[in-house]
C-alpha cells in the first residue's frame, strides 16, 4: 500500500463524506449480526491452510463463534448439514485437494450451503489455478481476499470488468506470494464484477466481495463500501487475512452476505486498532488482537466508519 492512489482515497475518507448515518438500516443489520454471533455461538467449519489454521480457529472463537477444521470431503459435506457456513482457503494445497474441493463445492451448490472463499495466492501454480478455475461452476457466497487475489480471480473467471480504475492489459504484476502486489482501489472493478457474478448464482441473489488492505472495500456488486481504520500491524502477523475469512464465515452463519462481510471487517479494524495501542511488537499484538476480538461490543462494531459510494 502507500501508493498515490491509496493516499488519495485515504484523504477522501478522512473527510468522512458519505459515512453512513448512525441509524442507517445497514448499521442495524451489522449490529444484529454481531449480537447474534455472541448470542448463538454459531459453527462455521473450515477447509483452510495449515500455516494459519490454529489462528483461524482461535479468531472464530474469540469473535463469538465455534470452529471445526477438516480436509476430508466426507467430513465437510456432513458438517455442512449442521453448520451455518463454511470457509475454504487455498493457501496450502496437496495433490488430492482438487478432487476434494470439486466434491465439496458441488455438494454446496446442490444444497445451497453458503460459503466463503479466500483465494490465497491466486495466480500462483498450475494446480491452484485449476482449483480456483473449477470453482467458477460452483461459486461461493462471499469472496474475501487481498487486491491481487480479487483481480486475479475475476480475470481467471473471465468476468467483465468495466471500471476506469482497473488495471489494463499492461498489468504485469503477479501475487507477491500470499501478499498483495496491488492497491485495494485497483481491485474495485474486479470486486464489483465478482460480486455481481456471485449474486447471479446464489439461490437468493445475495453475495458479497471483500477486498482487504489499508482501507478495506466491500461490495454486493451494486454499492461499494470503504472501511478505513485498522492497524498496519496486521501485516506483521501471519493469518490476519485468513482469520478474517474464517470470521466472515462465522458472521455468514447469522447474517446476509453484505452484513457479514462488513461486520467481520469492521470488527477486525476496531480490534486491531485497540490491540496496536497496547502491544510492543508482532507477538504481543497477535495475543492482544485475540483479546480485543473477544471484547469489542456489537455497538462498537456497527459504529465504525463505513463510507458508501
Ligand atoms: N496497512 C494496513 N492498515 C490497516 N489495516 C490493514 C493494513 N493492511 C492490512 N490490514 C488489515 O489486515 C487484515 C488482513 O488484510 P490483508 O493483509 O490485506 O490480508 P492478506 O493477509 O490476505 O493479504 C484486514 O483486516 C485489513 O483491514
Ligand atoms: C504464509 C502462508 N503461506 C501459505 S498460506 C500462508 C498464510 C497466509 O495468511 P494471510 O493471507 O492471512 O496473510
Ligand atoms: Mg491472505
Amino acid at each position: 500500500m502507500g501508493t498515490t492512489n491509496s493516499n488519495a482515497i485515504q484523504s477522501a475518507i478522512s473527510s468522512v463524506a458519505g459515512n453512513l448515518a448512525a441509524d442507517d438500516p445497514l448499521r442495524l443489520r451489522i449490529r444484529d449480526a454481531a449480537a447474534a454471533v455472541r448470542d448463538t455461538t454459531p459453527l462455521a467449519q473450515s477447509f483452510t491452510n495449515f500455516v494459519t489454521i490454529n489462528f483461524v480457529a482461535n479468531a472464530q472463537l474469540a469473535a463469538g463463534g465455534t470452529a471445526a477444521m477438516s480436509f476430508l470431503a466426507s467430513d465437510i459435506v456432513d458438517i455442512a448439514a449442521i453448520c451455518g457456513a463454511t470457509y475454504v482457503n487455498v493457501g496450502t494445497l496437496l495433490p488430492f485437494y482438487r478432487h476434494a474441493l470439486r466434491e465439496i463445492t458441488a455438494a454446496f451448490a446442490e444444497t445451497g450451503h453458503r460459503w466463503v472463499l479466500d483465494p490465497v495466492a491466486a495466480g500462483l501454480g498450475a494446480d491452484r489455478t485449476a482449483i480456483l478455475t473449477d470453482m467458477r461452476a460452483t461459486p461461493p457466497t462471499i469472496v474475501r481476499g487481498n487486491a491481487s487475489e480479487i483481480i486475479t480471480l475475476a480475470a481467471m473467471w473471465e468476468l467483465p470488468v468495466d471500471d476506469d480504475n482497473d488495471l489494463d492489459d499492461s498489468r504485469d504484476s503477479r501475487p507477491n506470494g500470499v501478499e498483495s502486489a496491488d492497491d485495494v482501489e485497483s481491485a474495485l472493478g474486479a470486486a464489483k464484477a465478482l460480486a455481481r457474478f456471485l449474486a447471479s448464482k446464489t439461490p437468493d441473489g445475495e453475495a458479497a466481495v471483500a477486498v482487504s488492505g489499508a482501507v478495506d472495500l466491500v461490495t454486493d456488486g451494486e454499492t461499494v463500501y470503504r472501511l478505513p481504520g485498522g492497524s498496519a500491524m496486521m501485516t506483521k502477523i501471519t493469518g490476519a487475512g485468513c482469520s478474517l475469512g474464517g470470521v466472515t464465515a462465522t458472521y455468514l452463519c447469522v447474517a446476509d452476505p453484505l452484513a457479514a462481510a462488513l461486520g467481520a471487517s469492521l470488527l477486525y479494524n476496531r480490534a486491531s486498532e485497540r490491540a496496536a495501542a497496547t502491544s510492543d511488537g508482532p507477538g504481543t499484538f497477535q495475543q492482544h488482537f485475540l483479546d480485543e476480538l473477544w471484547k469489542v461490543s456489537p455497538a462498537a462494531i456497527a459504529s465504525g466508519d463505513i463510507v458508501a459510494e
